[in-house]
């Protein structure tokens, strides 16, 4: 399971398109990472203090569980998921000069000030990682996680955004084991392929969100693999103002399934992972960074002075 995991993570969209820009470095962006996400995760979930550990167990009533073998299976099983965790999250490495922006030709003021901080980007497009190992098809994942943020200030943890909808590329909903095909197009038998039957990750999430598209607010979405050409007016219809995702494929033409619209699609505004377009200057309009609620952000100049003050997103 590990395996599959650090194998699928090093191979996804993001690690790859790192490793295309910068060919020439040595640089293991993705070792690099997961090895300081491994530690503060472990410092952010792991109680290192066995004793400390039991007490917890006990004050939420789990004493049962303060026995061996009981007590050291549930700390590895701990340990386990941490560098699961860990190893998905790094798959969208914390990179300064790397990050979810719009191309320099589409880049306005008024699209970058509505873009989400990359921290929490980077934090929905883990989501979306995560629910990609749900997949049905045995070849690739994709995951999709669908965000809003609203227009009235109540804080919650989340900010301003709340959660609308997410999916992965999975067979219809009810159908069971070996109902269909799950080929791939290196298959010559092309009428009963994978691609007819599959419904792609932002399919599912739309149609199966638990919260209607409001026009009048930001809706993102978050997909690991960039929207394909049925599904770019399918998110532009659905009225999904921001896309965030990967652009590895864009321009690419199977028999099957082709990526050339993402390109030209207007009305929506795309954020693809990449070098940060805009170099040194926004890098210098984003420091100084604060971390409140889990979540780096700049600080805006006269919020230095509200230090306890919530994380809200969004222009008020
Ligand atoms: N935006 C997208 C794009 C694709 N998919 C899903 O991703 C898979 C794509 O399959 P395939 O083209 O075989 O994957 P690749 O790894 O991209 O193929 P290749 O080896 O040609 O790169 C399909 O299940 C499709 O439903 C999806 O859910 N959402």
């Amino acid at each position: 399971m590990m395996q599959f995991v650090e194998e699928t993570s090093y191979k996804c969209d993001f690690i790859q398109k790192m490793a295309k820009t910068f060919p020439d470095t040595n640089i293991d962006f993705y070792s690099k990472c997961r090895q300081e996400r491994i530690k503060e995760y472990e410092l952010l979930f792991f109680v290192s203090n066995e004793e400390l550990h039991k007490q917890i167990l006990m004050t939420i009533g789990l004493e049962n569980l303060c026995e061996n073998p009981y007590f050291s299976n549930l700390r590895q099983n701990m340990k386990d998921l941490i560098l699961l965790l860990a190893t998905v999250a790094s798959s969208v490495p914390i990179c300064k000069h790397y990050g979810f922006y719009c191309d320099k030709t589409e880049q306005s003021n008024e699209i970058y000030n509505q873009s989400l901080p990359q921290e929490i980007a980077r934090h929905c497009m883990v989501q979306a990682r995560l629910l990609a190992y749900r997949t049905e098809d045995h070849k690739i994942g994709v995951g999709a996680v669908i965000w809003a943020e609203k227009k009235s200030q109540n804080c919650d943890g989340t900010g301003m955004m709340y959660f609308v909808g997410c999916g992965y590329n999975a067979f219809p909903v009810g159908s069971e084991y070996a109902d269909f095909p799950n080929m791939d197009d290196k298959q010559k038998d092309r009428e009963i392929r994978k691609f007819r039957y599959i419904v792609h990750a932002e399919q599912n999430a739309l149609t199966f969100r638990c919260q209607e598209i409001k026009p009048e607010e930001k809706s993102m979405i978050f997909v690991t693999k960039c929207p394909c050409d049925e599904c770019v007016p399918l998110i532009k219809g659905a009225g999904i103002k921001q896309i965030y995702t990967g652009d590895i494929d864009v321009g690419r033409k199977k028999a099957d399934i082709s990526y050339m619209r993402f390109g030209e699609l207007e009305g929506v505004s795309k954020f693809t992972w990449q070098l940060n377009p805009a170099g040194t200057c926004v890098l210098e309009r984003n420091e100084p960074e604060s971390r409140e609620n889990g979540v780096v952000r700049p600080i805006p100049p006269n919020e230095e002075m509200h230090p306890h003050k919530k994380l809200c997103l969004g222009n008020h």
